[in-house]
């Protein structure tokens, strides 16, 4: 089979401020910087991509930088499997010429990209959560309220950076105030020991917590295993990178993995992770890692192309200050309005 290819491979950095830095157990986010990635074929037709790396997710920004000069090494020489061969190892950049390479190829067949990889019906919109930062009391009040009035049903909140006696009252105020009806996830980024996440656990088994994401540090599976069934799901998230889809099944230490497709290396791997653990009876939730346009509105096709997808956390664009180009994706009613357009669906985010 011929690996020729006519394609034109372009990139260039990008460096987007955030309007407010998302706190986590595990640091804060402050900027992202990384690159827009395009590729041209002999028609003119494009196709748009995104490595947006992130410390302790994925490559560096100099792994990524070097792979992408790689890659378009591989291009100028016509050989589109050097070129992903030359991206395999870094995740950020093989999301983003998976990604544009995706988006041509569904841009020429007039579809949108979510149907071009489920080959499956039309898809409307997709749930999403709001994502809450790990901000005092009466910040992450404020905010949870705000993202109720928006439409938002599902809330996600950052703890671990406090006491767990410090979270749960925080949890607490937020489901005091947004009520019954608001389904409230937290994330811990692998802050607890086993016994801090067992007090958490029976707290906000109380409080209607319906997923944990992440309570242990990443190496944890038999921890992780011990914590389910006791009211809250347990999500894993970094534990999904740092140990694959068989170890957790074979531990049993997760009822959901968050599938973060600029760490995992790809809309189609992720899209091949969330068919293999469904199988296994473990629910995929899609999370963008803050990502601009391309890459966000990517995580949204990738949602809308996994039958029963529930509520992904793909409300991120409102953490940047700046972005690469108009954003497709409409939010309302807590949903992602899902692009219909042929391909990904972003426009204007070369020539910005
Ligand atoms: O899941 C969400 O609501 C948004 C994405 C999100 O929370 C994250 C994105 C990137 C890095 C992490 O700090 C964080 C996460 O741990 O899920
Ligand atoms: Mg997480």
């Amino acid at each position: 089979m011929s690996h020729e290819t006519d394609l034109t491979f372009e990139y260039r950095p990008f460096s987007l401020a955030l309007d407010r830095p998302l706190g986590t157990a595990n640091g804060s986010i402050d900027t992202r910087d990384g690159f827009l990635v395009r590729v041209t074929d002999a028609d003119g037709t494009v196709g748009y991509g995104e490595a947006s790396p992130l410390p302790g997710w994925t490559e560096s920004y100099a792994d990524c930088e070097a792979a992408l000069d790689r890659a378009r090494e591989a291009f100028r020489t016509g050989d589109e499997r050097d070129a992903l061969e030359a991206v395999d190892r870094t995740s950020a950049a093989r999301h983003a010429v998976t990604l544009a390479l995706a988006d041509l190829e569904a841009t020429r067949e007039s579809t949108p990209l979510y149907r071009y990889l489920s080959k499956g019906p039309l898809v409307g919109r997709v749930p999403v959560n709001a994502t809450i930062g790990d901000g005092d009391p009466s910040e992450t009040v404020t905010r949870a309220r705000d993202a109720v009035d928006r439409g938002f049903d599902v809330c996600k909140v950052k703890v671990g950076r406090r006491s767990v006696e410090e979270d749960v009252e925080r949890v607490r105020r937020v489901r005091e105030a947004v009520g019954s009806g608001v389904d409230l996830r937290v994330d811990a980024n692998e802050a607890w020991t086993v016994a801090e996440a067992e007090t958490a656990i029976a707290a906000f088994a109380d409080l209607g917590v319906s997923i944990l994401e992440q309570p242990l540090p990443a190496g944890a599976l038999e921890g992780h295993a011990a914590l389910r069934g006791d009211g809250v799901a347990i999500a894993l998230d970094e534990g999904l990178l740092e140990h694959g889809v068989d170890a957790i099944c074979g531990a049993g230490a997760a009822d959901a993995v968050v599938l973060k497709p600029m760490a995992l290396g790809g809309i189609d791997v992720a899209r091949q992770v969330a068919a293999w653990v469904t199988e296994l009876e473990i629910t995929p939730v899609v999370t963008t890692t803050i990502d601009a346009v391309v890459a966000r509105t990517g995580a949204v096709h990738l949602a809308a192309a996994i039958p029963e997808v529930p509520a992904c956390g793909l409300a991120t664009a409102e953490f940047l200050a700046e972005d690469l180009g108009r954003d497709p994706v409409l939010l309302e009613n807590g949903s992602a309005v899902v692009p219909q357009a042929k391909g990904l669906g972003v426009e204007g985010v070369w020539e910005a």
